[in-house]
């Protein structure tokens, strides 16, 4: 064994840095650090609760599972003390040192300095056991781990600025005990009736109960002789029933909000959320929450997700992310379950068949949520799509069975409003199409005004067609899934020959008339082009512009491709097909041109266009700067 130890460590440097910005800007909210405490304390006695089930001995001298809290309103401290599973000396640098979070970094890096912007972020990422250092300038942890002796205890010191101390200590029976030294400006919570309301507020819904020491009686009170102190009894401060066993009828609106702080860490209400009691071929609780902010790491593909797991009411995981697809991970709560074994581990979920069913109905329940949001409460529906929209149209390429639950929750951004944000429904789509209209029209470009430019929208324009306008990078990926809603195909207007199949026929005059007219300037062109494109053809879907490019039913789409490029991904070597429109005075200009060299010129820029048009890079833009300054100054000399 190492001899007993008295070391002083230094903070990590991240640690460091967010206690600092931590300690600023959640001054106006100080009473939470009871409520980390008090969560953590919990934590650490789920913990015990799970490990004495593989081994009963862990359950000596330990009692039963509460936590204690008491101050000490002369010596100006409080003091939180559980009997849960404690830290060993190495646990306690690992946890208190440092943050082990993934993404620490780079959240730290986010912060900006600003109290306001910073608390919410802050709030987010879970402050912990550092909110400690906003009220108390000396913080102290006397900590045995379930399964040591009682000379293996460790004790933790820390005045929260770059250092800690830690040495080895004694501590009777296994778990924690953490003493706040309140920083003279937060001496409120050395006061007993203020502790107490601060865990009413935040700690009904905590499993095991919240105790303080009984009030003295009045006659003791009066004397004035300082009589030995008797050891303090005590009485629960919290209901102490966890909560998602007691049924809807029993909880307030309230109760479910300070309930999924505890579950999301998360300040802030959440949006709605769901409970139920399933019984039947499978019996299991759930109470999911659809948060109203992101978390930190919502697009960190390792970030933490998943349901809190209970086996009836035993803690098992945080979490288990096996009970919800990953385009729901947004999703926060609980899951109770009778049905799985007590020594359940992620490898056993990984198999077990029930699981496959909760995660099936799960999925159903959450599609319903939200569904039943848009519907009764658009406004806010559409607070939730802007937060995590991006993530749900994850959902259609990874859960085929609920492509139509999930279609009808998308949001889309369409040229009958031409504005940015997203907030038509393919149903309100639908609803506006045009008779006889067959398909669902949507172009995909790298931004709103790339898309709302697109010259493939022209002839949609004319004929007052909806074109669903999208610009996220998923969008494409989204897309290839689709194929149809309603007996609907999703239709890509850049994509293949346009047939608007309207039964217009002055237009399809007008297209065999431009096919006849244009022969011998599309024989020119496709000889000039003829290593950049499949064929040119004429096309009546362009009224404003020149060209288009167009790529083949079956080939890659332009946004995709450039995501491709973008990632270092080898993507197929596909050519596009070049469309003119025949009327434009630039096509008839080319048409009369003589000069083949300045016709090739002209022919190469109009297909550079094109390209820039739809928002792709060019191959060589030094040549087509170079022949775009040569026609303008033969221009200005003629
Ligand atoms: N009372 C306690 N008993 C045992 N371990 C504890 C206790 N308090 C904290 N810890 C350990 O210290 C770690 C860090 O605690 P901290 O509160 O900073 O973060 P967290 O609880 O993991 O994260 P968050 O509060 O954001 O969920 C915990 O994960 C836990 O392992």
């Amino acid at each position: 064994m190492t001899a007993a130890t008295k070391e002083t460590r230094g903070f990590q440097t991240e640690a460091k840095r967010l206690l600092h910005l931590m300690i600023h800007s959640l001054y106006s909210n100080r009473e939470i650090f009871l409520r980390e405490l008090i969560s953590n304390a919990s934590d650490a006695i789920d913990k015990l609760r799970f490990a004495v089930v593989q081994d009963a001995s862990l359950a000596e001298g330990v009692g039963d599972y509460r936590i204690q809290i008491s101050v000490d309103a002369d010596a100006k401290t409080v003091t939180v003390e559980d009997n849960g599973i404690g830290m060993t000396r190495d646990e306690v640098i690992e946890n208190l040192g440092t943050i082990a979070k993934s993404g620490t970094a780079a959240f730290v890096d986010q912060l900006s300095g600003d109290e306001k912007k910073d608390s919410q972020l802050i709030g987010q990422f879970g402050v912990g056991f550092y909110s400690s250092f906003i009220v108390a300038d000396r913080v102290e942890v006397l900590t045995r781990k379930a399964g040591t002796s009682v000379e293996e205890a460790t004790h933790w010191e820390s005045e929260g600025e770059d250092e800690f101390v830690i040495d080895t200590a004694n501590r009777d029976a296994p778990g924690t005990t953490i003493t706040l030294h309140l920083k003279s400006d937060a001496d409120e919570f050395a006061n007993d009736f203020r502790v107490r309301s601060v865990i009413k507020k935040y700690s009904d819904h905590i499993s095991v109960p919240v105790m303080m020491p009984k009030a003295v009686d009045a006659a003791g009170a009066e004397d004035e002789e300082e009589a030995a102190p008797a050891a303090p009894e005590w009485e629960a401060v919290n209901e102490a029933k966890a909560m998602w066993t007691r049924s809807r009828s029993e909880l307030s609106d309230e109760d479910y909000k300070a309930f999924y702080q505890h579950v999301s860490h998360d300040y802030d209400e959440p949006l709605t959320w769901s409970h139920n009691r399933v019984e039947g071929k499978l019996e299991y609780t759930s109470l999911l929450y659809i948060p109203r902010n992101p978390p930190f790491d919502l697009w960190n593909r390792e970030g933490a997700r998943g349901l809190k797991l209970y086996v009836q009411r035993t803690f098992i995981m945080d979490d288990a992310e096996q009970f919800l697809p990953l385009y729901l991970r947004f999703v926060k709560g609980v899951l109770d379950s009778n049905d799985l074994p007590l020594n359940v581990s992620r490898e056993i979920l990984q198999q077990n068949p029930s699981v496959d069913s909760m995660k099936s109905a799960l999925t159903k329940r959450v599609l319903d949520v939200l569904q039943k949001m848009s519907t009764k409460n658009p406004e806010q529906y559409q607070q939730f799509w802007n937060t995590f929209g991006q993530v749900l149209k994850e959902g259609p390429a990874e859960d085929f069975g609920n492509r139509e639950k999930i279609t009808k929750l998308l949001r889309f951004a369409s040229s009958h409003t031409d504005d940015p944000s997203q907030t038509v429904s393919v149903e309100d789509y639908i609803g506006r199409m045009k008779e006889g209209q067959e398909a669902i029209y949507y172009v995909a470009a790298d931004n709103h005004v790339t898309a709302k430019n697109s010259p493939h929208l022209e002839v949609f324009r004319k004929k007052g067609i909806e074109v669903l306008l999208l610009s996220d990078r998923v969008d494409e990926w989204l897309m290839s899934h689709l194929m149809e809603f309603e007996g609907k195909a999703f239709k890509d207007v850049a994509r293949g020959q346009l047939d608007l199949d309207d039964g217009d026929e002055i237009e399809k005059k007008e297209l065999e008339e431009a096919k006849e007219q244009s022969q011998g300037l599309v024989e020119r062109m496709q000889s000039v082009l003829a290593d950049r494109v499949t064929e040119v053809r004429p096309t009546v879907r362009l009224t404003d512009s020149p060209a288009c490019l167009v790529v083949g039913e079956q080939d890659m789409g332009a946004q995709m491709r450039r995501i491709l490029e973008a990632a270092g991904q080898e993507v197929p070597d596909t050519k596009p097909a070049l469309e003119i429109n025949a009327k434009h005075p630039l096509i008839v200009r080319l048409d009369q041109e003589q000069d083949e060299d300045r016709f090739a010129d002209l022919a190469q820029v109009i297909l550079d266009q094109a390209t820039l048009a739809e928002g792709s890079m060019l191959e060589d833009p030094s040549s087509y700067v170079a022949r775009l300054n040569k026609l303008l100054t033969e221009l200005s000399a003629s």
